[in-house]
């Protein structure tokens, strides 16, 4: 969506790159790439979280990234945005093209790659201040000089939380229940116009009834921004994903297919016992 928007500067913009036709496991109706994964290795120390990864992530769905604690998602998660440039001892080989630019360039300003590349984690973290400052937060530091109030309220209703929170726009983030905390996180991260969406297990901190919620939204927020999720809980992963990426021990990406495949005829035996609790 934010293609076309007016506040898209050169080095932000984001050239999708087309999809390499022939991949054994990629349906064309995918469409384009919104984020690929050339090669990649982390390693925290000498310890590798992340071995030699390559994937083409498909703009405008849900991809869900699943494997057993330990296994590099979350690693992966935040390579995507360069979240990990704040932790000194990690190192990041290879490519993460976003835009069809390597965002490891020495040109990427990483607080411009964040506002296209939000991210949404495990515990709701809204900042101390009103629902509306949690939102324009983001819009305030971008110098955003349209009109923050309507956005505010753009990005609450893309959150699905608008209703619940409309007349009490002033009131602290941190009286909101835990599942609407989380919900205002993805308007935060919303409000920016990113192109994709990081969700971090998004839901695990959240009652059955608020998780219901978030996956909800998660559904809807696909038809306008890219959305990838680590989660542990294969369930949401085969309700709410559209492609499935499974990570095993050791940072391997083993197995990258429709999630209807992955679940029902895994081509991997490793895979299938994951998937069936053999392990993990
Ligand atoms: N900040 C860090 N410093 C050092 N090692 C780390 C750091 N973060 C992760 N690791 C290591 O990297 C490997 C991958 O961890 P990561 O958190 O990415 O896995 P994960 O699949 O997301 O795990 P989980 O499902 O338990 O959250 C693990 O061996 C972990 O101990």
């Amino acid at each position: 969506m934010s293609n076309t928007s007016s506040d898209t500067t050169e080095d932000e913009s984001l050239i999708t790159t087309e999809v390499e036709t022939g991949s054994a496991n990629w349906s064309p109706a995918l469409g384009e790439t919104a984020v690929a994964a050339r090669d990649l290795n982390v390693f925290y120390g000498d310890e590798q979280a992340i071995d030699d990864v390559s994937i083409e992530i498909p703009e405008k769905r849900v991809t869900a990234l699943i494997g057993p604690s330990g296994c590099g998602k979350s690693t992966f998660l935040r390579c995507i945005n360069r979240m990990n440039d704040m932790i000194d001892v990690c190192r990041v080989e290879g490519d993460v093209e976003f835009g069809g630019k390597n965002v490891y360039d020495a040109d990427v300003d990483p607080v411009a790659l964040r506002r296209k590349i939000g991210m949404v984690f495990q515990k709701p973290n809204p900042f101390p201040k009103s629902i509306r400052d949690n939102v324009a937060y983001g819009l305030k530091i971008q110098g955003y000089d349209g009109d923050v109030d309507a956005r505010v309220e753009e990005s609450l209703k893309g959150a699905a939380l608008w209703d619940e929170v409309k007349d009490q726009l002033d009131s602290s983030g941190l009286d909101l229940s835990g599942g609407q905390q989380q919900r205002l996180c993805i308007a935060r991260a919303i409000a920016p116009d990113p192109e994709v969406i990081l969700m971090d297990e998004p839901t695990s901190a959240l009652d059955p009834v608020a998780a219901s919620k978030i996956e909800d939204l998660i559904d809807d927020l696909a038809e306008e921004y890219t959305v990838i999720i680590v989660t542990h809980n294969m369930q949401q992963a085969a309700r709410i994903s559209d492609r499935t990426a499974v990570f095993l021990t050791g940072g391997q990406l083993v197995e990258y297919d429709d999630t209807a495949k992955i679940f029902e005829d895994p081509e991997e035996q490793r895979v299938e016992d994951y998937i069936t609790g053999k392990f993990g």
